[in-house]
């Protein structure tokens, strides 16, 4: 059977970002990123720190452990990362979520394409901008778009691009030009990933959201868009499996 490295699998919690916010879900996370953001809020799937954690696990494997962890209480599974794009053999996990009537979400940035994607309820692309400090390949990104328009299935997807400054805004709407027509996100970006003061952390990131909806509610420019925070920082600051 063809394994996947997977460093996490938590929940139930709740989706604390993008076009699914607020919903309840499990999460699988699979170790291993074609990236490596300055501000990666999970860079143990990919830095090394983390390595101890990582099990090779089959999609029944998964399924089984999400079960132990959710037990009935469960409908929506969220697949992160790490790039859980990097691997092709994913489609068996996502087969069996199919067959248990289980709804499916992908966070992912928009550098690789797999033939899964077509089965994914809700799929969140996060291309990234200049303060990442990677740069991206817009051909990759505009032929995943298209193949997926192309696809016409019965699914949901959205781009969703993290604001740390004026240039990581000024990328974002861009981005939104290019691709008008896919429902956009803005989120706010946490540049404090190690404190464990979560009222200042609190207060530090409600004061980036506030400034961020200011800056998008003066701008005409930009219309279509839903600004947002990620509430499980809002509730749980930087603790990790929430
Ligand atoms: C950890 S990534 C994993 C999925 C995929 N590699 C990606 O980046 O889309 C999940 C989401 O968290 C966002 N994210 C990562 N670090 C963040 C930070 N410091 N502040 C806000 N969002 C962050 C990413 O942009 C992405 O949308
Ligand atoms: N609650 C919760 N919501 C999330 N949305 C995206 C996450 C991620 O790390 O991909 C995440 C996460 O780690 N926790
Ligand atoms: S692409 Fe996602 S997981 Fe990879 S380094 Fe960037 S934020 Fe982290
Ligand atoms: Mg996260």
């Amino acid at each position: 059977m063809s394994k996947v490295p997977v460093i996490e699998i938590f929940g139930p919690t709740i989706q604390g970002e993008g076009m699914v916010v607020g919903q309840k879900t499990m999460f699988v996370r699979t170790a291993g990123c074609d990236y490596s953001c300055s501000w990666c809020d999970s860079a143990f799937t990919w830095d090394g720190s983390g390595k101890h954690l990582i099990v090779q696990m089959t999609a029944g494997e998964i399924w089984s452990e999400l079960k132990r962890l959710g037990g009935h209480g469960f409908s929506f599974v969220t697949i992160s990362g790490g790039n859980p794009a990097l691997y092709p053999n994913l489609e068996a996990l996502i087969a069996i979520l199919k067959e248990n009537g289980i709804k499916i979400g992908v966070e992912t940035q928009g550098s690789r394409w797999q033939n899964w994607m077509y089965d994914i309820d809700e799929l969140t692309i996060s291309p990234k901008p200049p303060s990442s400090g990677m740069t991206i390949d817009h051909s990759v990104l505009a032929d995943i778009l298209d193949k997926l328009k192309r696809g016409n299935r019965n699914h949901n997807i959205s781009l969703k691009i993290v604001v740390f400054n004026q240039e990581d805004y000024d990328f974002a709407k861009q981005i939104h030009h290019r691709f008008p027509r896919i429902p956009f996100y803005l989120q706010v970006g946490n540049d404090d990933l190690t404190t464990i003061d979560n009222s200042r952390l609190i207060n530090d990131l409600l004061e980036k959201y506030h400034a961020l909806i200011g800056r998008v509610m003066k701008d005409d420019e930009l219309k279509d868009v839903k600004v947002l925070p990620q509430l499980h920082a809002l509730v749980w600051g930087n603790k990790r499996g929430v």
